[in-house]
This record gives structure tokens, sequence and C-alpha cells, in this order.
């Protein structure tokens, strides 16, 4: 009976996101055993097959930093964005659209999810310009061209994006992926934006792990990050959320990738699992 419950309590929600475009950011920390990534990619498989149109916008942190030590090139951050100088662009390409793309696209064929891995730059699908010239190659997304991506997912095709712009003279530009992931999902007009990460959601106060916030409006993140609740990562991760909701985005989550089918349990049922974000309290 446990289970017919489950299954009927699910009902709701695969008609409510039936054809949905849901943009999900997976991020470095998430991927980086092959345990945890089979796992991601089983959910993911599963709202294909339920009728959600998925698409992928992939980070890959830890991998970047793993190459750039190997080949003994110091890399840093300001303000959580990488420093990018035209050796480091290279070796992101290397990784990002010429590995970590290519492996999760194998994934999702291998599970018989039609997949296409594909560069931001490719089709200037995502265009950027300078941030600063104190972070090099980092870009500003001014604009995402859709119609490659429409294509693709009409097709039924689920697109793998690798979050590297097209710069105004033609340079590959280094996107933060989480970013990516926001203006994408603003473009497409997706019902929702999903970030991975590896914590649960949002804490009241992160140092004590009873204090998840399931549910908060873009005016309750402006209080928790003047009241100092949030830090480090999680404040441009939340800056992303209320942009894409500003940009007609219904609902971001932001949810841990690294525990076991938390993508299924944040939508299909009722209490989630992680953080959400919308405009009103739902
Ligand atoms: N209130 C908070 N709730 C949750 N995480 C927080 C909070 N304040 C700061 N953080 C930090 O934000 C981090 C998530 O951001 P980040 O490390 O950039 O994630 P990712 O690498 O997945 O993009 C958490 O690991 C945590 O250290
Ligand atoms: C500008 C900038 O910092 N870009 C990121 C892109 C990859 C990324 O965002 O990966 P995660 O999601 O795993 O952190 C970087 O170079 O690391």
């Amino acid at each position: 009976m446990k289970k017919a419950e489950v299954l009927i309590e699910s009902l709701g929600y695969i008609k409510r996101f039936h054809n949905k475009v849901v943009v999900i950011k997976y991020g470095g920390h998430a991927m980086i055993s092959p345990e945890l990534r089979e796992q991601v990619i089983s959910d993911i498989v599963w709202l294909k097959y339920v009728g959600m149109k998925p698409v992928i916008v992939h980070g890959g942190g830890p991998e970047i930093n793993r190459l750039l030590e190997i080949k003994g090139i110091d890399t840093h951050f300001i303000d959580g964005l990488r420093v990018t100088t035209p050796e480091i662009m290279e070796n992101i390409e290397m990784v990002l659209t010429g590995s970590v793309s290519p492996a999760l696209a194998t994934l999702f064929n291998a599970n018989d999810v039609p997949t296409v891995s594909v560069s931001g730059k490719d089709n200037k699908i995502i265009e950027a310009t300078i941030r600063s010239e104190s972070l090099g190659l980092v870009g500003q997304v001014t604009q995402v061209n859709t119609a490659y991506l429409n294509h693709v997912i009409e097709g039924g095709f689920l697109p793998v994006i690798s979050p590297i712009a097209y710069g105004p003279d033609g340079q590959s530009l280094n996107i933060n992926s989480d970013e990516a992931a926001c203006h994408i999902a603003r473009a497409l007009g997706a019902e929702k934006m999903i970030l991975l990460t590896d914590v649960a959601g949002v804490y009241q106060d992160f140092l004590d792990p009873h204090t998840l916030i399931s549910r908060l409006t873009p005016s309750s993140i402006k209080d928790a990050i003047t009241a100092g609740f949030i830090s480090g990562g999680m404040i441009p991760k939340l800056e992303c959320c209320l942009s894409a909701l500003e940009g007609g985005v219904e609902a971001c989550h932001i949810i841990n990738g690294t525990q076991k089918h938390s993508l299924i349990l944040e939508l299909f049922t009722k209490h989630g699992i992680g953080t959400m974000i919308t405009e009103e309290l739902q």
C-alpha cells in the first residue's frame, strides 16, 4: 500500500510538470564519484521518461582544479569566480566540453535517453562580454540564443551544456555554471531551475543541521542575506534564483545532489527535501 500511495502522490506532480522544461545545474561536487553520478543520472532519466523536458547545465570546478594541479598551473578565485588566463581557459574547455559533457551524455545515452552534449559557445547558445579585467576570460552573459536548444528539446533530445560562452571576438569565456543555468532557464521559459549542490539546501544557521529552510521567497532571501545567515557560495546561488524568478521561472530548488534520489524526492513529494524558492510561499 505504501508503494501505491507514493505513486499516487506523485501523479499530481507528474501531470503538472508534463512537457515542462526543467533546467538542472549539475555541479562539480555532486559528480565526484561514479556512484553519485549514476544515481543523479537515474533520477534525470526518470524525469525524462515521465514526460518532463530536462536541460542539463553542468559544472566541473573540482575536475578543472585537478587538471590544473597535475599541470602545475596556479589557480585562484575572486568572489567565487575563477581568474581565467588564456592558458587556464584552454584547460577549462578541455575538461568541461572535452571530457565532462561527453561523459555525462554517454551515461544518458546508455540509459536510452538520446542526448547531445554541446558547449554553450556552440551556435552562440550563450553570448557574453568580459566581466572585468581582473578576472581575465570570465564572461558576463548578455544573451542566450534558444533556437538550437529548442530544436534539440522539441526533437526529444536531452541537451547537456557546458558553461562556456561566445565572447565579443569569438573567444571562449568562462561562465560560472549557476549563472549559466539561470540565464538558460530564463531564456527557455523554464518551469523550474534546480541547483544540485553538496548541502541539503539553505540553512537558517549553517552550523545547525536542524535549521534547513524548506520554503523561501525573494523578500525572505534578502532579509536572510542582510541578517548574515547566508554566506559564501550560497549568496551567488540565491542571487541566481532571484534572477531566474524575475525572469519568469516558476520555482527554483536548491538540493543536495550527493543525497540519493534527492531530485525525485524534491519534485514529486509534498514536503520535498531541500529548499524551494518561489515568488509567494506555497
Ligand atoms: N545558510 C547557508 N545554508 C547553506 N549553505 C550555506 C549557507 N551559508 C553558506 N553556505 C555555503 O554555501 C555552499 C554552497 O555553495 P558552493 O560551495 O558554491 O556550491 P557548489 O560548489 O555546489 O556550486 C555550502 O557548501 C556552504 O558552505
Ligand atoms: C567563472 C568560473 O568560476 N567558472 C567555473 C566554471 C565551472 C563551474 O562553475 O563548476 P562548479 O559548478 O562545479 O563550481 C570554474 O572555472 O570553476
